[in-house]
């Protein structure tokens, strides 16, 4: 088994460039089996989420040849065949082959969808969006099939009864070829789904709106080939500018688009954080006295709740106390648990938790329950005094990509060790 080992209290100082986001490239890469030509990308990660879409593209046919940062996905071969098992269950993300096979071929089969366990994830809303644009669903063999019956998509009207990124991504997938004009009304506002329509109408598509609560898709015959550069991770950024406040000596964090992160760096300055801020990077000072807040994620443009526990070291550095209410996954708390077996004063009580700051905290053995909260396990045993062994690290290389080379750059005592 992998584990991370971490001898800390060295505070960090140097420079960090972020990577291409997550969220966004795990939805870029079903997307170019819409087209008909070849799409390359620039800036795509180094994490397992990647290595996991790139198997399942092959089984389909696909060509693909990576080169370091840059993925080159000849779509032409693949064909819509059940893909009910094996690395479909191992990331969430699996769900747009539901929306992009669709799309193309008017049939797919797709087992459920992985992921961090974050309490109940349900997909009804994609599901609702796929049948009001004419498919049918339903289950065969642990696996949803979805198919038009020979039919085209036909565009209409989807309202989205809560924002959610995923059902909004996965409309545009399904309608972006459809008959006519979809309109999806309460639409996710993430900057991912506007980097998702950007690669799509460099295909050829006709989506107006993304980044905005209203998206129309006008349905194109074809889409051909593209080139598309991912956008920064924001969430990765997040990471390492709450660890740079937290326990930095001045850092840089280059490669970061600052909108993105506008409600987040918005709370560090409520702690008194001390940053400036460049047109693509943001430098931390070494901070001292911060205060207390309160963080209640939302949906973008608010806090995401993605960067909700790896903030959490660095309330647990401030002076005072707090609350952290995640409105979008009540249960995203199994960090708490953790954190507290180092030495963090915090508890949950009905999904909240509050925490009593500052803290001394101590390394420990902890387990890594999902993505963010090994992130936020990780930040805490680089602040903490002594050696930190963090199992189930197989969740923290599913997003965070080169983290041991990217922290040991900034002064960390950091490694994998297999036990
Ligand atoms: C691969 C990816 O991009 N993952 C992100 C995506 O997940 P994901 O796309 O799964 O998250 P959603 O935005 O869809 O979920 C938002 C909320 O809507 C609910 N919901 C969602 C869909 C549905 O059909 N029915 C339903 O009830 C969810 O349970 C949740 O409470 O957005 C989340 C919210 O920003 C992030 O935490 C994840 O990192
Ligand atoms: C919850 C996350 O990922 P996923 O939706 O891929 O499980 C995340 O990136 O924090």
């Amino acid at each position: 088994m992998k584990k991370i080992l971490i001898n800390g209290g060295n505070r960090i100082k140097g420079e960090v460039t972020i990577s291409g986001a997550k969220n966004s490239v795990v939805a870029l890469i079903p997307a170019t089996i819409l087209a008909d030509d070849i799409v390359v990308l620039d800036g795509v990660p180094d994490i397992s989420d990647v290595s996991s879409l790139i198997e399942i593209m092959e089984i389909m046919g696909a060509k693909v040849k990576r080169d370091g940062e840059t993925l080159t996905i000849d779509p032409r071969t693949v064909k819509s065949m059940p893909l009910p098992y094996g690395k479909i269950n191992s990331l969430r993300a699996s769900y747009y082959f539901n929306g992009a096979l669709l799309g193309k071929f008017g049939e797919a089969t797709v087992g459920l969808p992985g992921g961090c366990d974050l309490g109940p994830r349900p997909i009804d809303l994609h599901i609702k969006a796929f049948e009001a644009l004419g498919a049918k669903m339903t289950y065969k063999e642990n696996a949803m099939h979805l198919t038009t019956e020979g039919e085209k998509l036909q565009a209409t009207n989807i309202f989205m009864d809560m924002v959610s990124v995923g059902a909004t991504i996965n409309t545009m997938l399904a309608a972006v070829k459809a008959e006519g004009r979809t309109i999806i009304e309460n639409a996710a506002r993430e900057p991912e789904i506007i980097d998702v329509a950007t690669l799509l109408n460099s295909m050829g598509a006709q989506i107006k709106g993304a980044g905005t609560d209203e998206i129309r898709i006008d349905g194109v015959p074809t889409l051909g080939g593209a080139r598309h550069t991912v956008i920064p991770d924001r969430i990765e950024a997040g990471t390492y500018i709450s660890l740079a406040a937290a326990f930095g000596d001045g850092v840089v964090v280059n490669n970061v688009i600052y909108e993105h992160l506008e409600s987040f760096i918005s709370k560090l300055e409520e702690m008194g954080v001390r940053m400036t801020i460049r047109e693509d990077s943001i430098e931390i000072y070494k901070s001292e006295d911060l205060k207390a807040v309160n963080i209640k994620t939302v949906p973008y443009p608010g806090f995401a709740t993605d960067l909700q526990q790896p903030i959490t070291p660095l309330l647990l550095m401030t002076n005072g106390h707090g609350k952290i209410v995640d409105t979008i996954y009540e249960k995203r708390v199994n960090h708490v648990g953790e954190l507290v077996k180092m030495g963090a004063d915090m508890k949950v009580d009905s999904d909240i938790v509050s925490y009593r700051a500052p803290n001394r905290l101590r390394g420990a053995e902890v387990t890594a329950t999902d993505l963010r909260a090994g992130a936020a396990l990780v930040n805490a045993g680089i602040i903490a005094e002594g050696q930190t062994k963090i199992n189930n690290i197989e969740f923290i290389l599913r997003g965070y990509d080169n983290i041991i080379e990217k922290m040991t750059s900034l002064g960390v005592d950091i490694k994998i060790i297999e036990e």
